[in-house]
């Protein structure tokens, strides 16, 4: 599991530390992290740091006091290292260190600042020290405008190896939020624990390879403002049947899916449900679709009752069920229940309408993509439940605060879809799963989704201890964003499973059982 902190949660584990005047310990620490890290990546481009071309863009805080002294290190192994001081002044002590190892000095503001831009692009390794958790806001002024001309002269594919500096300078280390230009990094070195930011869209993406560089305050650390569940993890958690298992006690889903117009949904959408090993799956629906359920999936029970004429443990519904008044109802019924339920496509406005009505019932898990949850947003502001919504670009550059907001103002689950999907839960609970491949953005992607999420929703949904063995906090009400969080990283690893190329739902269903079977 990886878990990342805020910026202030490092900073306040780090004050009992400063107070003994342990603070200059600390930023050795940390800078001989950063230097290792520079130095592997040199050892890999060039065979040997010596001779190395360096470049440390250096702001005027501790951020910059880290790659200064990095530098020193990296001047000792015969690097030439050039600061390029992007504010009015540097740290003290990692200034003084850097030229007593014989590196140099270039001031943005000076007469040789026109030349930065050519130096950093000539560099075999730059080192991006400006701003890290003390930021306010983005690059400005001549660092912004350095970066900007940076970014213009880079060859495609190529240009200095880019090593950032607790975060890339101007994503926001709490948020992941991009201001202004940005130096996108092959490596991120985070110290004492990874920035919430790192593992967050946008920011993500600008971040490279994340390395954390322990610093001896982890035990003082609080819990985390962000979780991501790794392979092993998923092996760990995923629920799995044992001698006594039946198909009851295993988790019955229960898929209001598709419609006259829309029977693709309901097929992929119980399809995967299947294949992500639920103990059964029924199938509510119009007679056409029924048909054709039982003829691609012939597990799954399909029958027009409505839902409070059958028992199960979960339910999936919305994907495809739109136009069909028969659907709606019993979207309305499962909504307003008391059993868990994933709600996709069709049904996040009536669950919007029932969450503002104050309806909406336990263990729902809402599954939109950006555009989507930006109509929810925007459904719960003209309800009256939220004061503001934003246009779908605004949910796509701060996703965690609008997942965030939706499932506060739900009381559900909010599950946002994405290159990197955000978990959000009620409580202020966080995960991030990043394990998809792009050719997952096809359609029908997510009512794949969306049936393996209600086979793990089914198996947790009467066990309150089902993910306790990831610790205390996956317990009760979180155990239903621990199984949203399983299943994206599932349905993730499937979509890369045998290399990267196109995985249309029914290989993707078929691929989730593969990576079950393989680890689970
Ligand atoms: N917390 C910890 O445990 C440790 C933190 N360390 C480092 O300390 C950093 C935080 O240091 P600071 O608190 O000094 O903060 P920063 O170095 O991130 O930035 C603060 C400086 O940048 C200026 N500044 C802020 N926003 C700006 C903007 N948008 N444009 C231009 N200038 C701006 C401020 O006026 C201030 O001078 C961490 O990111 C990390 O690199 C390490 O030295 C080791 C230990
Ligand atoms: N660029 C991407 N990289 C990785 N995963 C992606 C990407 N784009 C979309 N996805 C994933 O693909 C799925 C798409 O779901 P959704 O938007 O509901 O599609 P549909 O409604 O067509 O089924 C989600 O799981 C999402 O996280
Ligand atoms: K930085």
């Amino acid at each position: 599991m990886i878990e990342a902190h805020t910026g202030a949660q490092v900073r306040a584990a780090e004050t009992p530390f400063l107070e003994r005047g342990d603070g200059p310990a600390l930023m050795r620490r940390a800078a001989h992290g950063l230097a290792l890290a520079c130095s592997r990546r040199l050892r890999e481009r060039r065979g040997k740091v010596a001779g190395a071309r360096v470049v440390v863009l250096a702001g005027t805080g501790n951020n910059g006091g880290d790659g200064l002294w990095a530098g020193a290190e990296l001047a000792r192994r015969g690097a030439a290292v050039l600061a390029v001081a992007t504010g009015d002044r540097l740290h003290p002590e990692g200034e003084a260190a850097l030229r007593a190892a014989g590196g140099r000095v270039l001031s943005l503001g000076g007469p040789e600042g026109a030349g930065a831009a050519g130096r950093v692009l000539a560099a075999d390794l730059v080192v991006d020290a400006v701003l890290g958790t003390g930021a306010r806001g983005g690059l400005r002024g001549a660092a912004a405008a350095l970066v900007q001309e940076v970014l213009d002269g880079l060859p495609d594919g190529a240009g200095p190896e880019v090593v950032a500096c607790d975060v890339p300078s101007g994503v926001g280390a709490d948020t992941g939020a991009v201001h202004g230009p940005v130096l996108p990094a092959g490596t991120t070195v985070s110290f004492g624990s990874a920035k919430a930011g790192l593992l967050l869209p946008p920011g993500e993406a600008l971040c490279g390879r994340a390395v954390t560089v322990p610093l001896g305050l982890e035990p003082a650390l609080p819990a985390p403002a962000l979780r991501r569940l790794e392979p092993e993890d998923v092996a760990a958690l995923w629920p799995r049947p044992g001698a006594g298992s039946h198909k009851y006690s295993r988790g019955v889903v229960g898929v209001v899916a598709g419609s006259a117009t829309y029977p693709g949904a309901a097929l992929m959408c119980t399809r995967a449900a299947v294949d992500a090993g639920a103990g059964m799956v029924r199938h509510l629906g119009d007679p056409e679709t029924r048909r054709l359920v039982c003829l691609t999936s012939p597990e799954v029970v399909a029958s027009e009752d409505h839902p409070t004429e059958v028992h199960v443990q979960a339910w999936v519904v919305g994907p495809g069920a739109v136009g069909d008044p028969a659907q709606e109802s019993r979207i309305d019924a499962v909504l307003t229940g008391a059993v868990p339920a994933v709600v996709d496509a069709g049904a996040l406005g009536a669950a919007a309408r029932a969450a503002a009505d104050g309806a909406l019932g336990p263990g729902k898990v809402l599954t939109p993509h950006a555009g989507e949850l930006a109509q929810v947003l925007a459904w719960l502001a003209a309800l009256g439940v939220l004061e503001e919504a934003p246009e779908r670009e605004g949910v796509e550059a701060e996703p965690a605060r609008w997942a965030a907001a939706a499932a506060a103002a739900t009381g559900a689950v909010v599950v946002l879809k994405g290159a990197t999907t955000v978990v959000a839960a009620p409580g202020g609970l966080l995960l991030t799963q990043a394990d998809g491949s792009p050719w997952l953005a096809t359609a029908g992607s997510g009512d794949t989704l969306a049936g393996v999420m209600g086979a793990v929703l089914a198996a947790c949904a009467e066990h309150p201890d089902a993910f306790a063995a990831a610790g205390s906090w996956a317990r009760g009400e979180n155990r239903f964003a621990v199984a949203a969080a399983l299943a994206v990283a599932v349905h993730g690893q499937a979509s890369r499973l045998g290399g990267l190329g196109p995985v249309p739902p029914t290989v993707l269903a078929q691929r989730v059982r593969d990576v079950l079977r393989a680890r689970a």
